[in-house]
C-alpha cells in the first residue's frame, strides 16, 4: 500500500544510487505478511507491495539512517505495547509496513457541509477497516474558531458504524477522535498555515518520513490561496505531499485552465488529486471489470450492436440551501460535464495497456478527445418550479430573482470514433425530479429478422436486449432478455438476468470517498482526473455553455417532484431513442 509504495521508490531510488557508484543492486521485495481475508483493493495494494522495499530498516543499511534505526528499535517495543492494547492498530500494523512513517490528513474547510458528511466518516470507516497507518492523524483547518474538544464533538456525530461490521466500534470512534485536532485560521494567508505546519510537526515526531495529505474541502474562491499556503507553508519537509482538489474545478475551459496554472505554481502535477466522487463509487468501479473480464459482454461493445447509450442522474431534492452555489453552476456543469462524462468515458474506453493510472487515463482522454462538441440543439434545459408545498429553484432566497439557471438538463452526445460513430449518448440530469437513481442503460438494436416479431406485442422497441447498470441506489446490473411464457402456448415477454448487489453481497458498500481516500493514501491515481481529461472535458461543453448564457435562453420548467420537462422526450425522439427509465418505473412500481 502506499508505505509499500513509499518504499518501492526508496528502493528504486537507492538502486539508482547504487547503480551510479557501481554498487550491487538489491531487489525491492515485501518481507510483509498479508492476512489471507483480503479484499479485491487489498489484493490489488498486496500486488504492489511484491515490488516494494523493505521499509527503513533495509532502507537504512546503505548507512545514511542509522540514528534512526536506533531510535526506531527504541520505539519499537513502546508501539508493540500500544498494539497489543488496540486491535485496529494490530490489524493494521500487519498490514501496513508504516514503520517509518506518519500519514496526516488536513481538511481544508474542516466546518463545511462536504467535511462533515462525507470526509470525517470516510476517514473513520477506513480507520476501523484498518487501512490507515498507525501513526495516523486528522488535522481540521478552517477560519471558525474551535478547541480541539470542540472540534471533536462536532465530528463525533458524522461517524457511523456500518451495519454489518460494527463490532468495538464506539471504542475505535474514541480512539479515532484523539487523533483529531484542529488549527483555526484564513486561508489566504500564510500564518494559520505555519502555525498548523508547527502542530503537525509536534504529532509526526516519532517517525522521520512525515507524509501529509490536504482535502480541499472549501469553496472555489479560495482554492488557490489555500493551496499556494499550504504547498508553500505546510508541505511535508521529509515525505510526500498530495493535495485533493474538489470540484469545481473552474466554469470552462478558460477558468479550469488559470485554476491548473495556478495550482501548477505550487504543486507537481503528481501531486494534484482532482476527486469526482463518481469514479469511486462501485459500480462505476465495477464497469471495466464488467467489460473486461466476460467475454460475453466486451464483443457486443460497439455501434454494431449497441443502439445507444443512457445515462442518467436523478434526484428528488432540490438545491434549497446550496443555491449560492448551484446558482454560479448548473446541472451541466455540477453533474454532467464531470460525473455523467467521467462515465462514458471508463464505458467507451478501449482496453487499456493495464491497470496503471496512466494506461487508463490514456484511454479515457482518447475517448474525451473524439466526442463531438455539444451542440446548443443537443441540450435541453429544465428548471423546477413549486408543487404544493414544496419549493420552485427561485423561491431558494439564495438565488438571484428571476435566474435561467438550468436545475434539469438533457443532452445528446457522439463519440466520433471507429467503435461508436452514429450511437448517441444520451444523459438526463436533474434535481427535484420524482426519485432518487442514477443509472447506465445500454439499449441493444432489434434483432434482424425476428422469428418471433409477432409473439412479442405490438411494440418491437419493447423486445429489444437492455443491459442496465444501476449505480444507486440498490446497486444492480440486469439484463432484460425475452423469454418464453412458460406453458403450452408460444409467447415471449421481456424478463430479467438480475444481479442485485444486496442480495448476492449482503455487506454495506463502502462510501465513494472511503475508496478515493484510500487511493490517494496508496498514490493510485487510476481514479482520480488528469489535467488533460479535465481539459478535454470543458472543451465539449465550453461553447454550448457560452452559447447559451449568451442567448439567455430559458429552460422549460417542470414541476417538483415530476419526471421533468416533456422537451427531454422530444430530444430522445429527434435521435430515435426512448428513455429506458420510464418504462422501468412502471415495471417497478
Ligand atoms: N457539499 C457537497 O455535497 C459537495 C461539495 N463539493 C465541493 O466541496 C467544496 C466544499 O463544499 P462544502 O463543504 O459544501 O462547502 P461549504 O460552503 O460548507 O464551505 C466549507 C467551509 O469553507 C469556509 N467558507 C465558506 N464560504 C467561504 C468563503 N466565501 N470564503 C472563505 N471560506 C469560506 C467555511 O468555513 P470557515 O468559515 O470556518 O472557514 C465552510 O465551513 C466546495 O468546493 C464544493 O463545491 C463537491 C461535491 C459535493
Ligand atoms: O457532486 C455532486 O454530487 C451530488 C450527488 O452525489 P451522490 O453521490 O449523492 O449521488 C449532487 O447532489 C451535487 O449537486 C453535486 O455537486
Amino acid at each position: 500500500m502506499l508505505h509499500k509504495w513509499g518504499a518501492a521508490q526508496r528502493c528504486a531510488a537507492r538502486n539508482e544510487s547504487a547503480k551510479s557508484n557501481k554498487q550491487a543492486i538489491r531487489p525491492c521485495v515485501a518481507r510483509l505478511s498479508v492476512r489471507s481475508a483480503l479484499s479485491s483493493r487489498q489484493i490489488r495494494c498486496s500486488a504492489i507491495e511484491q515490488s516494494a522495499a523493505p521499509t527503513l530498516s533495509r532502507a537504512s543499511s546503505n548507512g545514511s539512517s542509522s540514528g534512526v534505526v536506533a531510535e526506531l528499535d527504541e520505539k519499537q517495543e513502546a508501539e508493540q505495547q500500544a498494539v497489543a492494547a488496540d486491535p485496529v492498530l494490530a490489524y493494521n500494523l500487519e498490514k501496513n509496513d508504516w514503520t517509518a512513517s506518519s500519514l496526516s490528513v488536513v481538511v481544508l474547510g474542516a466546518s463545511g457541509d462536504l467535511a462533515k458528511k462525507k470526509i470525517f466518516p470516510a476517514l473513520f470507516s477506513l480507520y476501523y477497516e484498518g487501512l490507515l497507518p498507525e501513526n495516523f492523524q486528522v488535522f481540521g483547518y478552517a477560519r471558525s474558531k474551535m478547541t480541539d474538544a470542540e472540534f471533536r464533538d462536532m465530528i463525533t456525530s458524522t461517524l457511523t458504524c456500518r451495519v454489518n461490521a460494527r463490532e468495538r466500534c464506539a471504542e475505535a470512534q474514541e480512539r479515532f477522535l484523539k487523533r483529531c485536532f484542529y488549527q483555526a485560521g484564513p486561508y489566504d494567508e500564510p500564518g494559520g498555515f505555519q502555525a498548523l505546519s508547527t502542530r503537525l510537526g509536534e504529532q509526526e515526531a516519532v517517525k522521520p518520513r512525515a507524509n501529509r495529505m490536504f482535502f480541499l474541502s472549501i469553496p472555489p474562491n479560495v482554492f488557490l490561496s489555500a493551496t499556494g499556503n499550504a504547498a508553500d507553508h505546510a508541505r511535508s519537509k521529509s515525505g510526500w505531499t498530495r493535495v485533493i482538489v474538489e470540484k469545481p474545478f473552474g466554469r470552462d475551459s478558460a477558468s479550469s485552465a488559470e485554476l491548473g496554472r495556478g495550482l501548477a505554481q505550487h504543486l507537481a502535477e503528481d501531486e494534484i488529486y482532482r476527486i469526482d466522487h463518481y469514479l469511486g463509487k462501485e459500480l462505476i468501479e465495477n464497469l471495466t471489470v464488467l467489460r473486461f473480464s466476460n467475454r460475453v459482454f466486451e464483443p457486443l461493445w460497439s455501434r454494431q450492436y449497441i443502439r445507444n447509450v443512457q445515462i442518467i442522474f436523478s434526484e428528488n431534492f432540490g438545491t434549497e440551501g446550496r443555491g449560492g452555489y448551484f446558482d454560479q453552476y448548473g446541472i451541466i456543469r455540477d453533474v454532467i460535464q464531470n460525473h455523467l462524462l467521467q462515465i462514458v468515458a471508463l464505458f467507451a474506453m478501449e482496453q487499456p495497456v493495464s491497470l496503471d493510472a496512466e494506461d487508463i487515463r490514456n484511454e479515457k482522454v482518447k475517448v474525451l478527445r473524439s466526442m463531438k462538441v455539444v451542440a446548443p440543439e443537443d441540450v435541453v434545459m429544465g428548471q423546477y418550479r413549486a408543487r404544493g408545498k414544496l419549493p420552485g429553484y427561485l423561491d431558494d432566497k439564495t438565488v438571484p430573482e428571476g435566474s435561467l439557471t438550468p436545475t434539469f438538463a438533457a443532452i445528446a452526445m457522439f463519440i466520433n470514433n471507429h467503435r461508436w460513430d452514429g450511437v448517441p449518448f444520451l444523459f438526463k440530469a436533474g434535481k427535484a425530479l420524482h426519485k432518487r437513481y442514477a443509472e447506465i442503460r445500454v439499449q441493444f438494436r432489434h434483432v434482424p429478422g425476428n422469428l418471433y416479431r409477432d409473439k412479442q406485442g405490438a411494440d418491437p422497441d419493447a423486445a429489444c436486449n437492455e443491459l442496465v447498470i444501476r449505480i444507486q441506489p440498490k446497486e444492480a446490473i440486469y439484463l432484460k432478455i425475452n423469454n418464453k411464457v412458460p406453458g403450452l402456448g408460444l409467447r415471449l415477454e421481456q424478463t430479467r438476468l438480475d444481479l442485485q448487489y444486496q442480495q448476492q453481497y449482503q455487506v454495506e458498500l463502502p462510501d465513494a470517498y472511503e475508496r478515493l481516500l484510500l487511493d490517494v493514501v496508496n498514490g493510485d491515481k487510476r481514479l482520480f482526473i488528469r489535467y488533460d481529461e479535465l481539459q478535454a472535458a470543458w472543451d465539449l461543453y465550453t461553447p454550448v455553455l457560452h452559447e447559451l448564457e449568451r442567448s439567455q435562453a430559458a429552460p422549460e420548467l417542470y414541476p417538483y417532484g415530476s419526471r421533468g420537462p416533456l422537451g427531454a422526450h422530444y430530444l430522445a425522439a429527434r435521435h430515435n431513442v426512448r428513455w429506458g427509465d420510464l418504462a422501468d418505473d412502471a415495471d417497478d412500481e
